[in-house]
């Protein structure tokens, strides 16, 4: 994994048009192993976790975990885990802004200390991502929570010991918050019942994993979820589930490059939306088995695309699916619902010679015969992985910057796309400065 100064220094440089072909692996979901590190703090015994991915964001969690008194011990993608010993100390917020799964460790903290106080988290910059929801379940389960400073400080009410079972209904079915109380109501005393909780595979992935340690949790998958509470968890064995988005992402590069390829592992009930986006623009998406997908390119065809919670079609794959419709034949409307600044890749595809017009939270894509190769800024994550697919499909070169977006969720990109056949490689720009211009 490259470090901060060489994400700072460094780019991609892709050159396109290169057809790919082969088999990629997909790596273990960020989004799940981020949160199930944070689910480990519930218990004080030994907890080992599987398929974890080689990015940022996990080396982070580790740091931000490792300075609250948890030790890890991490071997390529197992990571062992032991909270027995965590303390009060507040997770460093140099390290917490960086990420927002950082802040899921409240509920765990707060769970098995009564007290604890975490910074408000960072992440990407694709909204005003409040905390509120969190706050509101905490608080319904007899926390006193207030925040100061930019610190949220959470402590359970009176002299009581435990937080308490309640029933919780939530404005809008946040992923985060959903995880959050959930976590938080395993050692809580009695039932928490959450309505109108997030249905993504990652809750469900936690629910698995909490309840291989002895949590009793029902319903993670659909709107309501019903904890019972219990006193104590017990050390697990648990295998992160596979990273849907990354699978997403590399359905889209064969679409983009009209190639043939093969992903494995993945769940295609948990990509159910983006197939079926994909087969309406032309392509073919073949279930080869429980864990296996098969992308068969075909002429593009423009779709209308609307960000929803899961089942509905994810946020997180907006930016990749928008690059592919610049390509597709007609007009194509994207909408995104879930975060309100969530368009900043599109002056970047302008960049490349994307038709697209934005008028509030919606874009307005008319697909153009071809994009040209030109250096763009990353600005976020998904964005980070839409420009590299446009840089894949246009003629010429295409010099991506701003990779530390990239590397904060993505489990080497660049190498999976190389392995396919794709022309791409990552330059120092110390080493080649005339990389280094853009904007
Ligand atoms: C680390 C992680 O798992 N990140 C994912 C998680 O983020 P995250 O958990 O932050 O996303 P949420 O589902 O909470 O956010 C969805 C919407 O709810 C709003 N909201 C959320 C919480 C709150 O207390 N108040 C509030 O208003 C947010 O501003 C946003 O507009 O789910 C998102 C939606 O699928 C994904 O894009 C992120 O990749
Ligand atoms: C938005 C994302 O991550 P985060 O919530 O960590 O910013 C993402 O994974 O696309």
């Amino acid at each position: 994994m490259t470090t901060p100064l060489e994400e700072q220094q460094s780019v991609l440089e892709i050159k396109g048009q290169t057809p790919l072909k082969g088999e990629v692996h997909i790596s273990g979901a960020k989004n799940s192993a981020l949160v199930l590190m944070a689910g480990a703090i519930l218990c004080s015994e030994d907890c080992r976790l599987r398929n974890l991915p080689l990015l940022a964001d996990i080396e982070r969690m580790t740091q931000i975990l490792a300075a609250i008194g948890v030790k890890l011990n991490r071997n390529g993608d197992v990571i062992d885990i032991n909270a027995q010993d965590i303390g009060q100390d507040q997770a460093p917020y140099e390290l917490v802004s960086q990420l927002r799964a950082s802040f899921f460790v409240i509920g765990p903290l707060l769970a098995r200390l009564g007290m604890t106080r975490v910074p408000l988290p960072g992440g990407c910059a694709i909204g005003a991502r409040p905390v509120d929801l969190h706050v509101r379940g905490l608080q319904a389960m007899g926390a006193d929570v207030r925040i100061e400073h930019g610190v949220v400080h959470a402590c359970v009410r009176g002299n009581r010991k435990r937080l308490q079972g309640a029933k919780i209904y939530l404005d809008y079915p946040s992923v985060g918050a959903t995880e959050t109380i959930m976590m938080a109501a395993t050692l809580a005393e009695g039932e928490t019942i959450i309505e109108n909780a997030a249905q993504e595979p990652e809750i469900i992935d936690l629910a698995n994993f909490c309840r291989s340690m002895g949590a009793r949790i029902k319903g993670a998958g659909t709107n309501t979820i019903v904890v019972s509470g219990v006193e104590r968890l017990h050390s697990t064995d648990y295998c992160v589930i596979p990273d849907r988005i990354e699978a997403g992402t590399l359905l889209i590069a064969g679409a983009i490059t009209h190639s043939e390829i093969t992903l494995n592992p993945v769940f295609p009930e948990h990509l159910a939306s983006v197939i079926a986006k994909l087969r309406e623009m032309g392509p073919q998406v073949v279930i080869e088995g429980p864990d296996r997908l098969r992308l068969v390119p075909a002429p593009l065809r423009a779709t209308d695309i609307k960000t929803l919670p899961f089942p509905g079609f994810p946020t997180d794959m907006q930016a990749q699916f928008m690059a592919l419709l610049t390509l597709s034949e007609g007009s194509s409307m994207v909408t995104e619902t879930v975060f309100e600044n969530r368009l900043r890749h599109v002056a970047e595809l302008q960049r490349m010679g994307a038709d697209i017009r934005v008028k509030g939270n919606i874009a307005l894509v008319k697909g153009v015969p071809f994009l040209s190769g030109a250096p763009v800024m990353a600005t976020d994550l998904r964005a980070s992985a839409a420009l590299v697919l446009a840089g894949l499909a246009a003629q010429g070169t295409t010099i991506v910057q701003g990779l530390h977006h990239l590397d904060r969720g993505y489990d080497n990109l660049e190498g999976k796309l190389r392995k396919l056949g794709a022309n791409i490689r990552r330059v120092n720009v110390v080493d080649e400065p005339e990389h280094s211009i853009v904007n």
